[in-house]
């Protein structure tokens, strides 16, 4: 970009972070406050105040995020007018931060650049955090301000997110995290497909899971990233608390469906609660939840969010075998991210190996020798011949640090593959649900 076109994009930054100085200190005057009204009559009230140009759904979003976390315990009782009067100033002020967010998404438009841009969002994200004096929890703030930003994006182009369907699944729950709920989300049958799907042009990002902290890696994604062009550009660490979800209730549980993975992660707990049921793998969490409703006598191992979206009871919740399960997801697209800086990057890359004595302790020493924290290294057979494996690394740094782009020229003289994945911000947003 010129330095004409990047003043006019840091002006309108400015204006940003100086309206969310605003915003931040008075949704956390809002949380004190309480005007005695429920959460229907508060969303009703805010799309009325709405003067645009965000759309009343992005605006209950935000107040939806701001009221899942409650008033808080020291919020007093005043009158309604006092709240209103909080609300309309919110409002406004959103309306004005948007109006900039079109002024840089006119600017990257003309430039070719992508609207969305999980640098920046990381940086919107680490400042709201920053200025905020309480109580508002960062999380809830942060809640808040992805669908702020999510409005913003859906005014310059609704976004289409490709993510490893159906509705409801654990990924569809990371997108939403990642994207908030004002872009256009595709259910797409399986990991292949929806690369293809963003590699085709049909859809803007893809969203698939890579790994889970009891199982282990995904390797269809995997797979996936090797062969394909697109890259990673964010990443989406989310809590998974699964379900025992059926018609029946517990004792007449003779058969349960899910996806291997999420079956793998309730082994345990399935193995002494109801021993003889039949264990039977399925293509996703969701399929298993639409097919326990129609027979009587089958559960799904799936999400609360999937039992509510097709109407099945949960039996039993919390059934993992471990509380700190948590999936790790990767947004995939064209758009490579910039470095955030500081350490807060991450690289995925994959090589594979010459097969000769010392060829991995080489590549470590490439990464080692420049001050290079690698924090995962992974095989997985190639596919290409038996016996032969593609390592699977992930390191702190960006792809654009001098010392990265040394480690990488340093394993192209020795590794018979080099593919950078992706470089993308090591932060997570807040988990939605
Ligand atoms: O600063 C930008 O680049 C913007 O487009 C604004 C904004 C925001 O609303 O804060 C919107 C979308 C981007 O993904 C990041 C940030």
């Amino acid at each position: 970009m010129s330095e004409d076109i990047n003043v006019k994009l840091l002006r309108n930054r400015d204006a940003i972070d100086a309206i969310d100085r605003q915003v931040v200190e008075l949704l956390n005057q809002r949380v004190l406050t309480d005007g005695g009204a429920d959460e229907a009559t508060v969303l009703a009230k805010v799309a009325r105040l709405n003067p645009g140009p965000l759309s009343d759904a992005t605006l209950q979003a935000i107040y939806r995020a701001m009221m899942l976390a409650g008033l808080d315990p020291a919020a007093q009782a005043t009158e309604p007018a006092r709240v209103d009067a909080l609300d309309l100033k919110i409002v406004e002020l959103l309306s004005q931060r948007v109006k900039h967010a079109g002024e840089i998404g006119k600017i990257k438009h003309a430039n070719g650049a992508d609207y969305y841009d999980p640098t920046r969002e990381a940086q919107v994200m680490a400042k709201v955090c920053a200025l905020n004096p309480g109580p508002i929890q960062n999380q809830t703030l942060q809640l808040i301000y992805r669908e702020v930003i999510s409005g913003s994006i859906a005014l310059e182009k609704r976004l289409v997110i490709a993510y490893l369907g159906p509705e409801a699944t654990y990924t569809h729950q990371a997108a939403i995290c990642n994207f908030g709920v004002s872009l256009e989300y595709r259910p797409i049958k399986t990991i292949p497909d929806v690369f293809a799907e963003v590699e085709s042009g049909a859809a803007d990002y893809g969203v698939v899971p890579i790994e889970n902290s009891t199982e282990g890696a995904v390797f269809h994604s995997m797979d996936m990233l090797v062969e394909s062009d697109l890259h990673i550009c964010s990443q989406v660490y989310l809590p998974i608390e699964h379900c025992l979800i059926s018609q029946s209730p517990l004792e007449a549980i003779r058969e349960v469906r899910s996806k291997d993975q999420a079956l793998g992660q309730c082994r345990d707990w399935l193995r002494r609660n109801i021993p003889n049921a039949e264990l039977v793998d399925v293509v996703s969490t969701a399929e298993a939840v639409c097919t326990a409703k129609a027979s009587e006598g089958v559960a799904a191992v799936a999400s609360a969010l999937s039992a509510q979206r097709y109407d099945v009871p949960i039996q039993v919740r919390g059934i993992q075998d471990r509380d700190d399960n948590v999936t790790r997801f990767l947004v995939v697209g064209k758009t490579r991210a910039k470095p955030l800086g500081d350490g807060r990057d991450k690289t995925s890359l994959v090589i594979s190996l010459r097969d000769e004595c010392g060829a991995l302790e080489k590549t470590l020493r490439a990464f080692a020798s420049r001050g290079i924290n690698l924090s995962k290294i992974e095989s997985r057979p190639s596919r290409k011949k038996a016996w032969d494996y593609y390592f699977f690394i992930d390191l702190v740094g960006h792809y654009e640090d001098a010392n990265v782009q040394a480690a990488l020229a340093d394993l192209e003289g020795h590794c018979p593959l080099v593919k950078w994945l992706g470089s993308y911000p090591n932060v997570t947003p807040a988990a939605t649900m």
